[in-house]
């Protein structure tokens, strides 16, 4: 490790926010868990029988066991299924062994680490299963949470449809000022995670549009006139959402990628999504199809004929839903080169990558300490496949590229500006010219 460099956050501090997440926060997550699961019995024996019916008690036996390791702070310990990932975590493990002299531990080890592993143990339990090796244990709340969303989301749909109508028209348009618009709603989109909440209600309530006005002053830095001059003069080109959570903020992310299309923008969009679910919230393959049936089931006009189009792009490849395992691996992406070449590889195809959400964010500077008016490109430490910006509420104790003296004053404002979700940064990183 380089000695230089700030250190991981970790629960071992514990003024940080890292310890309240690890002693109470990722236990309710977990009690949740094993409380749906139970719930949702008579459902599974229908469905699958009594072989279900072993498999929800599995789940449920080995999230209670991981909760109670945690809450008694005991030593992280091999994955054990069939995932082609296990050789991967478990070198990791091997490796933090090595670098911390002895075997990682929650309230000791990188916040990063442990928070991440205890996604992939849950996704053990569910791979052990005999019948229900396609289990989302978080399925139930973020349907939920895309239909609490309806409102909101009707008022976006409506709005862009009028927008994207007026651009085939021939309309002279502010697309500049819809650019900024539709990214902010896209930012502000990201308020609506159910990890933060350890899996309570954070829907969607008030007026998207609104909001953008409202909350302007909320946001610590705001590199939007950059990325905007920097997408005009590459229009059109292939720009790639790293997307975080299913409900409304996946809404918002189709909304802008609809914008970034019909504006001619963008020539391609790619959704980079995750391979299993992870942090309670973020889009899988399959909430993402939840989201399409969603909206085909719609009364809107505007909506329908949307979902008939995207379905559309999907088909031509004008849009691509991707997934890969390194998103739910716990490495910062300054290792992404490494452990993941081919992917890489991929993102250095595009003109922009738009990482969405406060874990991206913290993978993106690596969860270390550093001072927040650090550069952000000095806090990327190396990681530069294509020109990226970072849309993201303030959800963890981490952030850097604050010019001097803002955190001071946003700190006496706001005691909990670092982990309230209500503030945010839109930073841009243009990296090698290429
Ligand atoms: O969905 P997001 O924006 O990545 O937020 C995920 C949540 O997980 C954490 O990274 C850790 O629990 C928080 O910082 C945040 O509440
Ligand atoms: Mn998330």
């Amino acid at each position: 490790m380089d000695e230089n460099l700030p250190p991981p956050l970790s629960a071992r501090f514990k003024e940080s926010f890292a310890y309240p997440t690890i002693k109470e926060r990722l236990p309710s997550i977990l009690a949740k868990i094993a409380d749906t699961t139970f719930r949702n019995k008579v459902q599974i024996k229908e469905k699958y029988g009594e072989d279900g019916c072993e498999d929800l008690k599995s789940i449920a036996g080995c999230v209670s066991k991981l909760r109670n390791e945690i809450m008694t702070g005991k030593k992280l310990i091999p994955i054990q299924d069939k995932r082609s990932d296990v050789k991967t975590w478990n070198d990791y493990l091997d490796e933090m062994t090595v670098n911390e002299g002895s075997t990682p531990q929650w309230f000791v080890s990188p916040w990063l680490y442990v928070e991440c592993y205890m996604y992939r143990r849950v996704q053990e339990a569910v791979e052990n299963c005999s019948v229900l090796r396609q289990y989302d244990v978080f399925m139930e709340q973020k349907r939920q949470s895309l239909i609490d969303s309806d409102q909101p989301t009707l008022i976006l749909m409506n709005y862009l449809f009028t927008v994207t109508n007026d651009i085939q028209s021939g309309k002279s348009l502010d697309i500049q000022k819809l650019f900024k618009q539709l990214i902010q709603v896209s930012l502000w989109g990201n308020k609506c995670d159910l990890s933060i909440s350890g899996g309570a209600d954070n829907a969607q309530k008030s007026c998207p549009l609104d909001q953008v006005n409202t909350l302007c002053d909320f946001i610590l830095r705001d590199d939007l006139d950059k990325i905007w001059q920097y997408v005009r003069d590459k229009a059109p080109c292939r720009v790639d959402i790293v997307l975080d959570n299913a409900g409304f903020e996946l809404v918002t992310d189709l909304c802008l990628a609809e914008f970034l299309t019909s504006s001619k923008l963008a020539s391609q969009i790619y959704f980079h999504a995750k391979s299993f679910p992870w942090f309670v919230s973020d889009v899988t393959q399959s909430d993402f199809d939840f989201t399409f049936q969603h909206f085909m089931q719609s009364n809107s006009l505007a909506t329908s004929q949307f979902v008939t189009q995207w379905k559309n792009r999907l088909d031509s490849g004008t849009w691509k839903f991707v997934v890969n395992d390194f998103w739910t691996s716990p490495f910062p992406y300054c290792e992404m080169r490494k452990h993941s070449p081919d992917l890489y590889s991929e993102l250095s195809n595009s003109s922009l990558l738009i990482f969405k959400g406060d874990l991206n964010y913290r993978k993106l500077v690596g969860d270390r300490s550093w001072p927040p008016s650090t550069d952000f490109d000095t806090s990327l430490q190396g990681f530069s496949p294509a020109p990226l910006c970072t849309l993201r509420t303030l959800k963890a104790d981490v952030v850097t590229g604050l010019c001097e003296g803002k955190a001071e004053t946003i700190e006496k404002q706001d005691k909990n500006w670092m982990i309230n979700g209500q503030w945010a940064v839109i930073e841009f990183a243009e990296g090698m010219k290429k």
